[in-house]
């Protein structure tokens, strides 16, 4: 047993404190949002992530979680997590590193020799060893590793609990050794479970994160690059994705064309990537993710004009039903949301745009209060001259087209997320248009 504290109680911290204590340690979680701690303490969780209720009550009522704002709270933990926000700084790509810097700060009055901080936000390359020295000013006898966290929304504690692996990015000897043996102990569950472990240095581990974050978004913009080109020739992206997934070398994972990537993480950490890559004087090796983000900003803007399409050349005045407002399925996350982001163009185009999502409809509301919003989807489609599936949740793929049909003014479905089957829907007698799909 390991007693850590986890700073930053976000979709990453709140995930990772409750799961660290459901795997035996004893964990204090810290936060500067009051509400948030309240709600956490009381097993309430403040965003909605499938199977972290459950952990969160369990691990509240084993006694080995509580949640504070107070700092002095790490004071005799052996492990301290940063787990704070790196969002992008208004107006630039770079990652704001305000956060980070405010929690390491907040946190060295309370380190005693022989503590480990261990990063786990994604951050600009060159970050561990920065925070390196300000840690050694403070309190020389305390050391500091670097562990990227890879994490699914959507699968959060699962990827928690059983991660594919883990990166330890490790101090210089002689301290390595010590702070390989603390995060070995934090991780005995999934180590004895064959999880494989890189031990790697600071800069390696930094630039795993943003390198699979990277790859990821690449893989989704080549498909939409496809999907565009299918566009033009009247071929099929799904199909054409299915045969090339079948080539173990490429893989079907994350070749679902639609409306591209969006979310908390992808987009702002490959424009941190480039930014730092600048910094570096290496901006030509990441100049393709420049058309990486082009490409992915393209979907949104051509689901628009596919919009426009479906309405005969003018969305002014039409009513549409936006199903999804989250970035992805399971997720009540709105950051960078494409489907929301497709919903307020259509807005401001002239279109009255009725919003509804299983989750996320409490955090678009709030975001995005010039939209309209309903409970369901057979409400949203209420009178609607067109409908739109933009996120890909369960509930739209199994919709009824009969059902949804006695509801709306006009029978025309766009398929943002190539998640709905065309011969159902075509079946019942609806216009189906999806992007990259004949
Ligand atoms: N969300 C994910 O799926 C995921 C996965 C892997 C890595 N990450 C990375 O993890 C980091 C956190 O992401 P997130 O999605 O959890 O963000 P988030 O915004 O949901 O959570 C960040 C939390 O940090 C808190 N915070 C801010 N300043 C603080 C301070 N000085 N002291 C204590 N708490 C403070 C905020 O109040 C907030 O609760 C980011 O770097 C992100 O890129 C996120
Ligand atoms: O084939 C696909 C797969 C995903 N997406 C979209 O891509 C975005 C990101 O999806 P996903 O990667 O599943 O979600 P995140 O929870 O943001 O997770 C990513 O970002 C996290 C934060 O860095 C990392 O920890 C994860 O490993 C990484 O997958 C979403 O908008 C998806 O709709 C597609 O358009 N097509």
């Amino acid at each position: 047993m390991t007693r850590m504290t986890v700073i930053g109680c976000g979709y990453l911290g709140a995930v990772h404190a409750a799961c660290m204590a459901q795997s035996g340690h004893d964990v204090v979680g810290i936060d500067v949002d009051r509400p948030k701690v309240e709600s956490l303490a009381s097993g309430r969780p403040p965003f909605f992530e499938p199977g972290f209720e459950t952990v969160l009550a369990d691990a509240i009522a084993s006694g080995r979680l509580r949640f504070t704002t107070d700092f002095a709270a790490a004071h005799g933990n052996q492990v301290h997590f940063v787990c704070v926000g790196t969002p992008q700084r208004a107006g630039e790509n770079a990652a704001d590193m305000t956060y980070v810097d405010a929690a390491v700060n907040a946190l060295t009055p309370h380190l005693s020799p022989g503590d480990l901080v261990v990063g786990k936000s994604t951050v600009p390359v060159g970050t561990a060893g920065r925070l390196a020295g300000i840690l050694r000013a403070a309190e020389p006898g305390a050391m500091l590793a670097w562990n990227p966290e890879f994490l699914r929304e959507g699968f959060a504690v699962q990827d928690t609990l059983a991660p594919d692996r883990l990166v330890y990015g490790l101090p210089a000897a002689p301290a390595d050794a010590a702070a390989k043996a603390l995060l070995d102990e934090v991780y005995a569950l999934p180590l004895s479970a064959g999880t494989p472990l890189v031990t790697t240095d600071y800069a390696t581990a930094e630039l795993v994160k943003v390198a699979a974050n990277s790859f990821l978004a690449t893989k989704i913009s080549f498909i939409n690059a496809m999907a565009e080109v299918c566009e033009a020739t009247g071929a099929d992206v799904s199909q054409l994705a299915d045969a090339i997934g079948y080539d173990a070398r490429i893989g079907r994972r994350f070749l679902n064309a639609g409306l591209g990537f969006g979310g908390g993480c992808l987009p702002k950490d490959i424009r941190a990537f480039m930014a730092r890559a600048g910094e570096l004087g290496a901006d030509q090796a990441l100049a393709f993710l420049r058309e990486i983000d082009s490409i992915n900003l393209r979907r949104r803007v051509r689901m628009v004009d596919l919009a426009r399409e479906v309405c005969n050349g003018s969305i002014v005045g039409r009513r549409i039903a936006v199903l999804g407002a989250a970035f992805k399925p399971n997720s009540d996350d709105i950051r960078d949301s494409p489907a929301l982001d497709v919903a307020t163009q259509l807005q401001l185009q002239g279109a009255t745009v009725v919003v509804t999502d299983p989750e996320a409809v409490t955090n678009a509301r709030r975001a995005s209060p010039g939209l309209h919003y309903a409970d369901t989807a057979m409400e949203a489609a209420q009178d609607a001259d067109l409908v739109m599936v933009l996120t890909e949740w369960d509930d739209y793929r199994s919709l009824d087209p009969d059902e949804l049909a006695s509801v709306v003014a006009g029978k025309h479905m766009l398929d943002g997320r190539n998640t709905l089957d065309p011969v159902r829907w075509r079946a019942a007698g609806w216009t189906y248009r999806a992007l990259g799909r004949p």
